[in-house]
């Protein structure tokens, strides 16, 4: 894996012993993993401590969405902990973004690298009819996504959370160095109601995103080594162009 690709693994599990022991006994060490709220609401600080301390690459998934003086402040305390990568919410606008990297900036130790900042452009569960009906935005899934992209790069974020089916026309609109994180990764044969806009390891990588995000088709698969190892040589690409920005 090139470093500045990196497969996140999402560690979503209910307490720290069962995602250590998971790592451990699937010798997935060092891999870069993210931490959601699920883990870290149960945990805290202490678990980013121990995986960092077992050489583990961290996103932490916190999709922070509130006024600006409060993800300011958060994101102070969020960058004490030494993760790299952070988010947002875009739906929080901009001035709620530029909070966030100035909080970051803020926060981040001295001769420490600041986490990079991604904004949630529409989550990968959120479908056309959703985006119309129940959000009720008028302006299809792709000019959403758009307007989001372009707007959380003018606000200052190193990239963003999309779906693999707009990475491509996300580095046309914001530019090859504007990082796309594509979580809704499946392995072909696998299926989870929850998550609508979704695609395979190989067809992020043709697309062109950044990095990838997977969860239940490797922590809920009979066989979890095989199936990472399977993602792992999808998602692999020696040849590819990489993003000037580097993730970890
Ligand atoms: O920000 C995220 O990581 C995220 C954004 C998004 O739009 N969709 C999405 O699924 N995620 C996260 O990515 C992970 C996907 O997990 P699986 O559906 O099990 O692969 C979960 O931890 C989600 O919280």
């Amino acid at each position: 894996m090139l470093k500045n690709n990196p497969l996140f693994l999402a560690l979503d599990f209910p307490n720290g012993e069962k995602a250590i022991h998971f790592l451990q006994a699937h010798n997935l060490h060092q891999v870069p993993v993210k931490v959601g709220m699920e883990l870290y609401y149960q945990e805290g600080p202490t678990i980013i401590s121990r995986l960092k301390t077992q050489g583990h690459p961290i996103f932490l998934d916190l999709k922070l969405h509130d006024i600006p003086n409060t993800v300011k402040k958060a994101m102070r305390g969020l960058a004490s902990l030494g993760v790299d990568v952070v988010n947002v919410h875009a739906a929080g606008g901009k001035e709620m973004i530029k909070a966030a990297q100035e909080g970051l900036e803020e926060g981040t130790p001295d001769g420490e690298r600041k986490p990079k900042l991604l904004a949630v452009t529409q989550l990968t569960s959120t479908s056309s009819q959703v985006l119309k009906d129940e959000l009720l935005i008028s302006k299809n899934m792709e000019e959403t996504v758009s307007h989001y992209a372009r707007l959380s790069r003018d606000a200052g974020a190193d990239g963003v959370v999309c779906s693999v089916h707009e990475a491509d026309w996300i580095h046309t609109l914001c530019g090859d160095d504007f990082m796309t994180v594509t979580p809704g990764i499946r392995l072909k044969g696998n299926a989870f109601d929850d998550q609508v806009r979704i695609a395979t390891p190989e067809e992020a990588r043709k697309r062109g995103a950044d990095a990838i995000v997977i969860g239940r088709s490797v922590t809920s698969s009979l066989d979890p080594t095989t199936a990472y190892a399977e993602a792992k040589k999808e998602w692999d690409d020696e040849k590819r162009t990489t993003n000037s920005q580097s993730f970890i």
